[in-house]
């Protein structure tokens, strides 16, 4: 299970740390704050509150404790940290604050101050109450077991995505144009829907759009025009690969990180309390250092130096853990959930979009992207913006302790900033090569490793250490250079931060000697100085950081504003029981990356419910394009494809992917269970059911003989199993759905004939038994020879249709595809018989 940290920010524990924490702050902050004013003389402090008491110092200390309780209940409330060591602190500084309260009672008390108990006690009573009624008001409000986040998705939408959906449905009548259904039938329609082609809408009635080019089109197949008419026709044609749509990163990052506002804003705070506070350091150390140093100087400068050099340290430390955790936790969720909105989005995209954009490059965009992204808001800006505080604090600092020396060390400083500037661009574009060489060394064990059987049937594996040994050794050639580089670099930045050191200790002497400037600032002035040359060097390294996080966002946003063009959801849902009838009328289709080579040309073909159909032909004839059209995967962009009588692009795509079984060539598992893999995607199907797909896919009898049988791990892409039985749980698997049309492309050709034979004889026994309509594409022809029809496409056209003896006795295209596969046996007993041969008889 994943880590629950969403539990840490809402708990009604947390509010009772919240209220600990504010009394504790307030007990430890007074009595050291007044400690520090009374020189650190407990009983002076107690004697003088006494002394002070009166009914306004009690109303203003009941303000006071109140406001500041306030004030760090909201901090704690916007960041929702750190429960159990507020606690511990709580408790110790509770302690404190309760002794301090029980000495101050008891000294009213003995002093006959009874209206100051009184008061006293009501402010106590006041305190407790406030705080219990509020943590009784969060403990009602706010605890709910559940991740923020996930309430939060709904509000926070992806920028720019699309619209439909929605799950509202209302129902439509909708009669069809009369070429593929004479009887208006009745369908739901999701209001939504947005993505109907032009010319169809979900009114009253819809035709299909091609009607009158298919009259128009003249059948002659050569025409030279066709192509072109594929790019320049009206309806939505391939226009090639899209230039990825304009974002304002910022923009989106605002939008995601929204959620967190409270957070941000929190850490922000905690950001500058926690640089004031280091930048009050170096002047308390100075007060200390110079104490020491004049023996004229009473031993109270010295402790009041400690009291708040010790404060200040505990607060520094304080305010930078919650700043950090509060970033952390920001970043965190920032990536988590910027990965969840992308993950959904790349889930959406067109399949085209993938062939496009590589499996590879999208992986990196959702793991490394997202992490670079995430930390833009919150180490880099973090650590720009503590940087500029201690950088700007120091300079005033220096420039209060001595304008002169403050002049002076400023204009080393540039000069040295810059040479390191340069210093850095230079190692940058090292590092840029260094970055190429070992990406092109890991892209070489990538490949080695992942084609791993590959390189073992190839007895290959010294060649591949020898490539892989060849990049290394270019890599660490470039990696020495920038280490000789660095060697040469850090004496030299030291010489010169040692002589500024030095240069200012010289100058400050004469300043000091010449009652320019006392000991102790020349001392507060070389602490500070410290805190200038230190940021400037980070500074730039983090605004580079951050434009890189930038750049990574940017793409990042690039692939979530980017629409898909078709839906994979929405759209019509017809009330009949699914039948299983394809109708291809005019069909033609370029892929978008090649808008110019048609791989469909008019294709019409009707494909009855329980026929078993073949698609035949050459490599690259495009069979498994016409395929792709009917997932609608891509549409067509002349002619139109029927399901059941309506046109698949106003259906609902995923009613119709789920009347759809496919198997392809290659199987496709998941490396998880056999039952898991046949049930994908339901989680909750019995088991019966499973065993009922298998038992219909002929694997339950292997299934079960294994020893752990439907828990069966299968290994990555189901390695563990041979060619066969990966086949027929991918059958299995597509059965799962209870389809009523089964598209099989190539799902045998990567078998050997025994596996082969084992998955056809599945296929024949379901065809026996479910009577569903198959659509099969196959190289190999013994795998057709049975189909109730064998369609033969050439250079994405059809030339032949007919059963396998009718297409045999045409002696046309399929005959020779035969020839062509040297399938003799089948020809010996099918051949007809020649003229020449009866004439012999
Ligand atoms: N995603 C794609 N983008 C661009 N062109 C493609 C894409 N997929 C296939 N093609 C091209 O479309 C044409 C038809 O391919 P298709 O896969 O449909 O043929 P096929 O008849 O099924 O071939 P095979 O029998 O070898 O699988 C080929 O020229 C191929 O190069």
């Amino acid at each position: 299970m994943a880590f629950p940290y969403w539990r840490i920010t809402r708990a009604p524990r947390l509010s009772v740390a919240l209220q600990l924490t504010a009394f504790a702050l307030y007990g430890l902050i007074s009595p050291l704050l007044l400690g520090s004013l009374y020189g650190f003389q407990p009983e002076l402090l107690l004697e003088q509150e006494l002394e002070r008491y009166s009914f306004a110092f009690s109303v203003a200390d009941a303000v006071l404790v109140n406001v500041l309780r306030g004030g760090v209940l909201l901090f704690f409330w916007i960041c929702a940290v750190i429960r159990r060591p507020a606690i511990y602190v709580s408790a110790i500084a509770l302690a404190f604050t309760a002794v301090k309260t029980v000495a101050l009672l008891i000294g009213l008390a003995i002093s006959g101050h009874v209206g100051g108990v009184l008061t006293r006690l009501g402010t106590l009573f006041v305190c407790v109450v406030g705080g219990a009624l509020e943590m009784y008001t969060v403990h009602q409000g706010s605890y709910k077991d559940i991740d923020p986040d996930i309430e939060l998705d709904d509000k926070v939408q992806p920028l720019c995505t699309d619209t439909h959906a929605h799950t509202n449905t209302h129902t439509h009548t909708i009669v069809d144009h009369p070429s593929h259904s004479a009887a208006p039938t009745e369908l739901t329609v999701d209001s939504s829907y947005t993505y109907l082609p032009p010319s169809i809408g979900t009114g009253a009635s819809y035709r299909f759009d091609n009607e009158d080019d298919t009259d128009d089109d003249d059948n002659d197949v050569k025409n030279d025009n066709d192509d072109k008419l594929l790019t320049n026709g009206n309806d939505g044609l391939a226009s090639g690969v899209k230039a990825p749509p304009k974002v304002s990163t910022v923009k989106c990052l605002i939008h995601y990180a929204q959620p967190d506002l409270g957070l941000i804003i929190g850490g922000g705070c905690f950001l500058v309390l926690s640089s004031l506070t280091k930048l009050m350091l170096p002047k308390f150390i100075a007060q200390c250092i110079s104490a020491v140093l004049d023996s004229s100087a009473s031993d109270e400068v010295f402790w009041g130096g400690v009291v708040y050099l010790v404060l200040f340290s505990i607060l520094f430390s304080f305010f930078s853990g919650l700043r950090v955790w509060c970033t952390a936790k920001v970043e965190v969720r920032l990536v988590a959930r910027v990965q969840r909105v992308l993950l959904a989005n790349l889930m959406r995209k067109d399949v085209q979009y993938f062939d496009e954009h590589g499996t590879g490059a999208l992986t990196s965009r959702l793991t490394s992207d997202a992490t670079l992204l995430g930390s833009i808001l919150t180490t880099n800006l973090n650590l720009v913006l503590q940087y500029s505080i201690q950088l700007v604090g120091s300079l005033l600092f220096l420039f209060l302790l001595g304008w002169q020396l403050a002049c002076v060390y400023s204009a080393i400083s540039i000069v040295f900033f810059v040479g390191t500037r340069l210093f850095g661009n230079l190692i940058r574009t090292m590092q840029r090569k260094v970055q190429d060489v070992k990406s092109d060394a890991n892209h070489v064990a990538d490949q080695a490793i992942s084609l791993i059987r590959l390189v073992r049937a190839f007895a290959s594996e010294e060649w591949e250490c020898r490539r892989y040994n060849e990049w290394n050794r270019r890599q660490v050639l470039q990696e020495l250079k920038i280490k000789m580089s660095y060697a040469l670099y850090l004496p030299c930045v030291t010489i010169v931060q040692n002589g500024l050191v030095i240069l200012v200790l010289l100058l400050g002497a004469w300043y000091v000697y010449h009652g320019y400037m006392s000991g102790e600032a020349l001392t507060a002035f070389l602490l500070y100085s410290q805190g200038v040359g230190d940021p400037m060097i980070n500074l730039a390294q983090q605004v580079v950081a951050l434009a890189t996080g930038l750049g990574a966002g940017e793409k990042i946003f690039e692939i979530i504003a980017e629409k898909p063009t078709l839906p994979i959801s929405g759209g019509i849902v017809p009330f009949s029981t699914p039948k299983g009838h394809l109708e291809m009328r005019g069909v033609w289709f370029a892929y978008p990356s090649a808008p110019l080579h048609a791989v469909a040309r008019d294709i019409n073909v009707e494909i009855r419910p329980g026929e078993r159909v073949a698609f035949v032909g050459l490599s690259g004839s495009g069979k498994s394009s016409l395929l792709s059209l009917i997932l609608r995967y891509f549409d067509p962009q002349r002619g139109s494809i029927a399901f059941d009588g309506h046109d698949i692009r106003v259906l609902d795509p995923r009613w119709l992917r789920n009347r759809i079984g496919i198997v392809t060539q290659e199987s496709m598992l998941f490396g998880i269970s056999i039952k898991d893999n046949i049930a994908y995607a339901m989680p909750d199907a019995p088991l019966a059911d499973v065993q009922e797909a298998a038992a219909l896919a002929s694997c339950h009898e292997f299934i079960v003989a294994l020893p752990q049988g439907y828990d069966t791990e299968v290994g990555e892409r189901g390695v563990r199993l041979s060619g066969g039985q990966r086949q027929r749980l991918a059958l299995a698997r597509a059965l799962m759905r209870k389809p009523t049309l089964l598209l099989l492309d190539e799902a045998t050709s990567a078998l050997d004939a025994k596996s082969e034979a084992s998955v056809q004889q599945a296929l024949d026994l379901l065809h026996s038994k479910t009577k569903m309509t198959m659509v099969i594409v196959a190289h190999r022809l013994s795998t057709v020879k049975d189909a109730d029809r064998i369609v033969v496409m050439c250079s994405g056209r059809i030339v032949e249709t007919g059963t396998h003896a009718q297409l045999l006795a045409q002696n046309g295209a399929y005959r020779s595809l035969i020839d062509r596969q040297l399938q003799t046996d089948l020809l010996t007993h099918t051949r007809p018989r020649s003229r020449k041969q009866s004439r012999q008889d």
